[in-house]
């Protein structure tokens, strides 16, 4: 196509929307009017779908469960009054904690302030409130926010050194999960509560849950006094609960208007309920990317917004579309192995990495430019005369759709007018609703997640033969090798799982375990004390 065509294209299939602010470009996608004629019967029936499972249908059938998010954001269309009263309540009381905290109504033992908030969590219980912490705050928050996302004891001695013993006692710890049996959290608790202890303070006055009721954590907060305890529901999932109290109580004690970011998502909500296709851009994604990748997941969306805040937002994403899209059975049962592989990181900084590739090399993806139009706070600096580094940026970011167009490389572009509180959480209820109306097309269950189990269980394995070796050593005394020892335990074929428990054993002094190094590796000798 030529630049004149190419224009033409851009103005036939821009969609902007004013009470979002969202404008979506999706002419640089390779797509043909036949091809969107083909998928509008199923796009209708997305909308179906669609409107069902907002209407409270079972829309998550391995689990039994409703899908909820989108009530979160407007609770009158809760399929139950409860379930409204719920939501709206949560709302009030996140809100007043929140104040009460900022006010210094509640305070530390001792009536110190709470400065600093502890989150910890994992995967959908971190993500979103990772995303959101990072792209709407700054050095004037309401208290600076910390993450234990993992099992990693470093990262967790790293978030604790830079908040201090003393910043210790300024922190406020929310525990969230939405089960409230995830080991990675279990630990982050566990050794956030003995960092508490060791500086002389007592967890229990600086705790908070976020959690299913009922679940092992509700119980622990429940017996331990904690100062609080919010819900989350069965109903909303872990990668779609940004909007729940899992997102909102993090968000409001940094200082961020939650209920702006609550709007944001209701009005997105709004314009993604359209059924003409071609003006819901939610329902524009999900054709691009069923375009893209020939409905079977053939090509990775490459997520690039060009902002700093925005960095986040690829690995938000890349949870919520993989864990919901990347699926073994459609809803008939047979086996599909469907996916969209999302990765990213940011513009331009990405243009020095691998954005080489994405021009020259193997032509597996397309690419979500994510464009912001305001550059900062006020007037910037001419870096040139006649030219801001904002111009740069956003020259860049035009420079780069053209580059890959040129060679045949599909791209869209969402713009938004500013990173804030609202225009995030129009972003979020975007993709939320593109990743549910593309599993319709698809047809797969988007709300649960089987694949993640299996890690889990092996993972429980893994560990209590580790255990099982480990107290063998120390029984035997001599040291042996991992094919003896998994002979001895009358688990030959586990010879391998050994050696790599006792490698890791041995490099740490937890467990007293030493190796013997041998040529080969594999052959060589452990022993405990
Ligand atoms: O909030 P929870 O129950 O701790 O779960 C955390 C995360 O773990 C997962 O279940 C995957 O293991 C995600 O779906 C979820 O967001």
């Amino acid at each position: 196509m030529n630049a004149h065509e190419l224009w033409q294209r851009y103005q036939t299939y821009l969609l902007s929307d004013a009470d979002t602010g969202l404008i979506l470009d999706v002419s640089r996608m390779a797509f043909t009017d036949d091809f969107l004629a083909s998928l509008e019967p199923a796009m209708q029936r997305a909308f179906d779908a669609m409107e069902r499972l907002e209407a409270g249908e079972i829309a998550n059938p391995d689990e039994n469960r409703m899908v909820g998010h989108y009530w979160l954001r407007s609770p009158e269309l809760a399929p139950d009054p409860a379930i409204a009263a719920a939501i709206r309540e949560t709302v009030k009381r996140v809100t007043a904690f929140a104040a009460d905290v900022h006010a210094g109504a509640v305070t530390a033992p001792g009536g110190r302030p709470f400065r600093n908030v502890l989150v910890i969590g994992i995967g959908g219980s971190a993500l979103g409130p990772q995303f959101v912490a990072d792209a709407l705050g700054g050095p004037n928050d309401r208290m600076r926010p910390f993450f234990f996302d993992n099992t990693d004891p470093d990262g967790m001695d790293r978030v604790l050194e830079t908040l201090g013993g003393d910043g210790l006692a300024e922190t406020l710890a929310i525990v969230i999960s939405k089960s409230g049996g995830t080991k990675e959290t279990r630990n982050g608790m566990l050794e956030a509560e003995a960092a508490y202890r060791r500086a002389g303070l007592d967890f229990s006055r600086h705790a908070v849950a976020v959690t299913g009721a009922g679940s092992e954590l509700d119980r622990t907060a429940e017996a331990g006094g904690w100062l609080y305890r919010f819900p989350m529901w069965d109903w909303v999932g872990g990668r779609t609960s940004e909007t729940s109290a899992v997102g909102l109580l993090p968000a409001a004690l940094q200082g961020i208007p939650i209920g702006d970011f609550l709007d944001g998502a209701r009005v997105c909500d709004i314009l993604t309920r359209r059924r003409e296709t071609l003006r819901n851009p939610a329902a524009l994604l999900a054709l691009m990317w069923h375009h893209a990748t020939g409905g079977s997941g053939s090509r990775d969306m490459v997520v690039l917004p060009y902002k700093d805040r925005l960095l986040l937002f690829s690995r938000y994403l890349q949870q919520l579309i993989m864990e919901s899209i990347g699926k073994e059975l459609d809803l008939a049962g047979a086996v599909v192995n469907q996916g969209l592989t999302v990765y990213g990181n940011k513009g331009s900084t990405d243009q020095h990495a691998y954005v080489q590739q994405l021009r020259e090399g193997t032509n597996n993806f397309f690419v979500a430019f994510i464009e912001v139009l305001k550059d900062r706070e006020g007037v910037s600096l001419a870096v040139e005369p006649g030219f801001t580094s904002g111009d740069y940026l956003s020259g860049f970011l035009q420079g780069t759709r053209t580059a890959l167009s040129e060679k045949g490389r599909e791209s869209l572009t969402i713009t938004i007018p500013a990173v804030t509180p609202r225009t995030v959480g129009v972003l979020v209820a975007l993709f939320e609703r593109a990743v549910g109306l593309y599993a319709s097309l698809v047809n797969i269950n988007a709300y649960h997640q089987p694949g993640v189990e299996a890690g889990k269980k092996a993972a429980g394995s893994v560990l209590a033969l580790k255990g099982e070796a480990i107290a063998f050593l120390r029984r035997e005394g001599a040291p042996l090798t991992a094919p003896e020892i998994a002979a001895a335990l009358g688990r030959p074929e586990e010879a391998e799982t050994i050696f790599r428990s006792l490698l890791h054993a041995a490099a740490n002094p937890d467990h007293g375990v030493v190796m013997t190094a041998a040529s080969p590796l594999a052959r060589s000798r452990f022993s405990a004390r």
